[in-house]
């Protein structure tokens, strides 16, 4: 067995504090620690904990469309797990076992529909955080788009309950819970980890994450960040001037899974300005130019004013036809000019520009010619990578690709 002796020096800033803590986290070596300030109880127990192999607890919060996959993947794990599920809830039920539910994979929910307690958030920060102990880490997954769930996670933090999440509530509205969540997690050692709120399983955080800590200047981020306005655009607009209807390719994004729980979220542009707040939060210079989220982000809607109210996504999509008559027209426009349409978002780091917009592009620019499906292309421009920016592109939204990114961060816990 390797031993390495690690000092741990005074956090001088909440940026070197992440990745220092990201780096103990990645340790695969049995550690041995010379504390040189104090450190909050939670973190000290975690740090002086000499296991190789962790056990985790987690609770899922959410079994939706992300969720049902998340929790199908987990119990697929192979054998044998460090993960045992403690904790199910949906919005109308909620389940907790200390040692573990016993849950049969594909029959799962059914404990859970017929339980009669429903979730309470105090009650479960409480429960999970007697978990707590050297060598075993305990995990809030939120699979929900619920803002409670999300406005809770500095509590779960200062508890020593790691957060995972697809939900991008928290990183992306007011800057004061953005900074109670970082505060939360530098005092007590508990990580977040939402690698699956920019294009989903795609590693676009973790990539920008690394591009920053490791001293590189990024200075644009550019690219198709929605799978569902992906997904449109790439079916509706191909350069010809007509096509399947724009009500049609909305319904199918829909049924596909790739829409937010209500779709209007997404054609707002909401969704993209939510992504580009996230990312523009990981880079120094831009922490806190966004001090509402993505309501700070220049955005162009899609939504038609008369629809702005639809209180539901169903209620939304029935009257969507009504309006297809606008989208063919600028459709047809494009394809007069050679080009097509695409929704994309804009990170400009020395000028501070971070848009959400409706874009033409000729008919033999990659974002015509290379995307499918709901792929997100997104390119990282850094002073390293120079002139040929670093590119990651796929599938961008989906229950699969998602509950892959949230494992994947799951993962990076032990
Ligand atoms: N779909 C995708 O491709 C992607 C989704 N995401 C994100 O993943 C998250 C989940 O999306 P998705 O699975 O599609 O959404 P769904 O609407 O399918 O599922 C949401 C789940 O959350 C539950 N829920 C909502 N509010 C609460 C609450 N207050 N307490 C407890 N449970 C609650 C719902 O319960 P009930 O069933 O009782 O209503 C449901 O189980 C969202 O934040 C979304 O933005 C991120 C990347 C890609
Ligand atoms: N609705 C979102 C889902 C992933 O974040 C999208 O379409 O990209
Ligand atoms: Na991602």
């Amino acid at each position: 067995m390797h031993e390495r002796l690690l000092m741990i020096r005074p956090i001088l800033s909440l940026h070197t504090g992440l990745a220092f803590s990201s780096a103990v986290f990645c340790a695969t070596y049995r550690l041995r620690y010379t504390v040189k300030h104090t450190l909050h109880p939670l973190r000290f127990a975690r740090m002086s904990s000499t296991s190789v192999t962790r056990s985790v607890s987690v609770a899922v919060v959410g079994v939706g469309l992300v969720g049902a996959e998340f929790v199908q993947q987990l119990l697929s794990f192979p054998s044998p797990s460090p993960f045992r599920i403690v904790s199910l809830s949906s919005s109308k039920a909620t389940l907790f076992a200390p040692s573990g539910l016993p849950l049969v994979s594909g029959d799962w929910k059914k404990s859970l529909d017929a339980a009669e307690t429903r979730l309470s958030l105090l009650d479960l920060t409480r429960e999970l955080s007697a978990l707590v102990k050297p060598g075993s880490d305990v995990v809030l997954v939120d699979n929900t788009s619920s803002e409670d769930v999300a406005a809770s996670y500095p509590s779960f933090l200062r508890a020593g309950i790691n957060v995972i999440t697809p939900n991008k509530k928290a990183f992306s509205g007011e800057l004061s819970l953005y900074e109670q969540i970082l505060a939360a997690s530098l005092e007590s050692g508990a990580r977040f980890l939402n690698e699956s709120t920019v294009g989903a399983g795609l590693p676009i955080v973790s990539t920008l994450k690394d591009l920053v800590a490791t001293g590189d200047k990024v200075t644009k981020i550019e690219g198709v960040f929605s799978g569902t306005m992906s997904y449109i655009f790439n079916e509706f607009s191909t350069g010809e001037a007509d096509g399947p209807t724009f009500s049609s390719v909305v319904k199918i994004a829909r049924e596909k899974g790739y829409t937010e729980p209500h779709p209007a979220d997404d054609l707002n542009g909401a969704d993209v300005a939510r992504k580009l707040t996230i990312l523009s939060r990981c880079i120094p210079s831009l922490r806190t130019s966004l001090p509402s989220g993505y309501k700070s982000v220049q955005t162009t809607s899609l939504v038609p004013a008369e629809l702005e109210s639809a209180s539901t996504g169903d209620a939304f999509i029935a009257r969507l036809p009504e309006f297809d008559g606008h989208y063919d027209k600028i459709r047809a426009d494009a394809a007069q000019e050679g080009q097509v349409l695409r929704y994309v978002g804009v990170i400009d780091v020395a000028s501070k520009l971070i848009k959400a917009d409706l874009e033409k592009y000729p008919v033999s620019h990659p974002f015509a010619t290379s995307l499918g499906g709901s792929d997100n292309i997104i390119m990282f421009h850094t002073q390293r990578y120079g002139a040929r920016p670093l590119i990651v592109q796929g599938a961008g939204a989906g229950a699969a690709v998602t509950a892959m990114g949230v494992l994947s961060d799951l993962l990076k816990l032990v």
